[in-house]
C-alpha cells in the first residue's frame, strides 16, 4: 500500500527538528511524495516540560518519549524520530524500531570558554552537565573538578557557559554538527578516554510495529551496519537494567565483519570502574551484548551497585 500522507513525530528543540527535517527530507526523495505531504508535527514531552530538576530524579524511562508514543499508537503520527541515545530499551507494546539512519561523529566534545581542553582546567574547576556518565568520566579523568547539574537544550546550556554558571560542558559532537555548529566545540574527546552513550551520534525510527506501509517506506532511509551495532549496544545497556540512574557508557563497531563492543559501567563519583571489550560475529549482535552487560554486572557486583543509590 502506498501512503498518501506521512506524520513524523518529534520533540521541540532546535536538534530535534533538525533530525525530524532531515528524515522529511529523505522520505520526500524516497517516496516520490509532495514535500507537503510529509509532515513534520511537534509534541511536547513530560522532558521538555519539566526543566527545574535533575533528570535522574525525575525517574521513570521514555521520559522524552511517552507522548509521541501515544500518538504513534492512536495513529496519528506514523513514526517517530529520535535520538537513539534517548530510547528506553523496553518499548510499549505494539510498537518497535523500525531501524537507524546512518551514524554520526560518536564522540562527545569538551566546550570551555577558558582553557583548550578538559586537563587544562584549574584544580577546583566546575563542569556543567546533565549526565551521570560525563559526571562519572569528568571524575574518572579529574578527581579534582566539581561536577554540577546543567540542563537545558544545546543553546540554552552554551548561553549558561557564556553567562559564566560553569567553567566548562560537554555536548554529542553529533549533535553540533546536527545543528551546522561543529565550531562550538573546543577540543573533541577521544572514545577510548571518554566512551560514549551506547546509542550516541545514532538517529532511531519508531513506529507501530504493524504499520508495514511506513516501514517499506523507511526502508531505503536505514543503515543495515548500524542497525547491527545499535543491537548489540541496546542488548548491553538492557541486560544492565541502564536508567537514568546509572553511569553506562560504550560502543560497537564492525571492521572486517567482526563486531567488537567495548563497554563501561562507574559509580557517578568516576573512583570505582569496570570495562570490557568483547568481539563476536555481527550475527551475535544482541547476545554479545547481553553477555558484555553480565560480565560487567557480575564484575562490579552487589556493593558496586548499592553505591549508586
Ligand atoms: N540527551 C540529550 C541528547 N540526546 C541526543 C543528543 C545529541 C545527539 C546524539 O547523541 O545523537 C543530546 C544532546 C547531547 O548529549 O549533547
Amino acid at each position: 500500500m502506498q501512503l498518501e500522507r506521512i506524520r513524523i513525530g518529534t520533540r521541540g528543540s532546535p536538534l530535534a527538528l533538525a533530525q525530524a527535517n532531515a528524515v522529511r527530507d529523505g522520505l520526500v526523495a524516497a517516496t516520490g511524495l509532495a514535500a507537503e505531504a510529509v509532515e513534520v508535527v511537534v509534541i511536547k514531552t513530560t522532558g521538555d516540560k519539566v526543566l527545574d530538576r535533575p533528570l535522574s530524579e525525575l525517574g521513570g524511562k521514555g521520559l522524552f518519549t511517552k507522548e509521541i508514543e501515544d500518538g504513534l499508537l492512536d495513529g496519528s503520527l506514523d513514526l517517530a524520530v529520535h535520538s537513539a541515545k534517548d530510547v528506553p530499551t523496553v518499548l510499549p507494546d505494539g510498537l518497535s524500531l523500525a531501524g537507524f539512519l546512518p551514524r554520526e561523529d560518536v564522540r562527545d566534545a569538551f566546550i570551555s570558554l577558558k582553557v583548550a581542553t578538559l586537563d587544562d582546567l584549574p584544580v577546583g574547576a566546575v563542569v556543567g552537565t546533565a549526565s551521570l556518565r560525563r559526571g562519572a568520566l569528568v571524575k574518572r579523568l579529574r578527581p579534582d573538578l566539581e561536577v554540577v547539574n546543567f540542563r537545558g537544550n544545546v543553546q540554552s546550556r552554551l548561553r549558561k557557559l557564556e553567562a559564566g554558571e560553569v567553567d566548562a560542558t560537554l555536548l554529542a559532537m553529533a549533535g553540533l554538527n546536527r545543528l551546522g555548529r561543529p565550531d562550538v566545540a573546543t577540543a573533541v574527546l577521544d572514545p577510548e578516554r571518554f566512551p560514549p552513550a551506547l546509542g550516541q551520534g545514532a538517529i532511531a525510527i519508531e513506529t507501530r510495529s504493524d504499520h508495514t506501509a511506513i516501514r517499506e517506506a523507511l526502508a531505503p532511509l536505514l543503515d543495515q551496519t548500524v542497525g547491527t551495532c545499535l543491537a548489540a549496544e541496546r542488548a548491553f545497556l538492557a541486560e544492565l537494567d541502564g536508567s537514568c540512574r546509572t553511569p553506562i557508557a560504550g560502543l560497537a563497531r564492525i571492521e572486517a565483519d567482526t563486531l567488537s563492543l567495548y563497554g563501561l559501567i562507574a559509580t557517578p563519583d568516576g573512583r570505582r570502574f569496570e570495562e570490557e571489550v568483547m568481539t563476536a560475529s555481527p550475527a551475535e549482535a544482541e547476545t554479545v551484548g547481553r553477555e558484555l552487560g553480565a560480565e560487567l554486572r557480575a564484575r562490579g557486583g552487589p556493593a558496586f551497585f548499592a553505591d549508586w543509590v
